[in-house]
């Protein structure tokens, strides 16, 4: 058997609106995100996870701002295109593990629907994703609410070399 890690990073600066999408799901805020797409930070660091773990760079090169067909796109699409290239290379996603930095709105309360919104594109069980938060104590740009901050980290399984 063959393992895999991948880690993600993703940050969007807040601006005018009344929500922010977030692992797939809309969650109300006073503020929305600046972004090409519909800004999901959780979606965009586990998608950098899974490219990161299968060497195939980043989610800017395989869906680049530059290109129109990614205006307003839905980020599940990214995952989900994320998923097959893994599936064809004979990769499983064992687990991912993701963590959202911002002060508000709150992500607890919503994590659960993420989760199994991710464990469906990714064609995982629910108990294979986890997504978590943290402030950053009212410090740095996050902790000023001027943006929101995902990590990920995923591993991914093969029974072949
Ligand atoms: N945007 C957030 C931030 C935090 N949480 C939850 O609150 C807990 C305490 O956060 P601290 O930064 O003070 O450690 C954290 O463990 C999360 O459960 C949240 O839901 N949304
Ligand atoms: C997702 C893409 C799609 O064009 O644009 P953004 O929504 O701006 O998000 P980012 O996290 O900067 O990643 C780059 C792009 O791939």
């Amino acid at each position: 058997m063959s393992i895999r890690i991948g880690l993600g990073y993703d940050v969007h600066a807040f601006g005018d609106g009344d929500h922010v999408m977030l692992g797939g799901v809309r969650v109300a805020h006073d503020r929305g995100v600046l972004a090409h797409s519909d800004g999901d930070v959780v979606l965009h660091a586990l998608c950098d996870a899974m490219l990161g773990a299968l060497a195939l760079g980043d989610i800017g090169r395989h869906f680049p701002p530059s290109d129109p067909r990614w205006k307003d796109a839905d980020s599940r699409a990214f995952v989900r295109h994320c998923a097959d290239l893994l599936r064809e290379r004979g990769w499983k996603l064992g687990n991912a593990d993701v963590t959202v930095v911002c002060e508000r709105p709150k992500v607890g309360p919503h994590a659960d629907a993420m989760r199994r919104l991710i464990a469906q594109d990714t064609g995982v069980e629910v108990d294979a994703v986890s997504v978590k938060a943290t402030t950053s104590e009212t410090l740095g740009f996050t902790g000023r609410g001027e943006g929101i901050a995902a990590q990920a980290a995923c591993l991914l399984v093969r029974d072949a070399p």
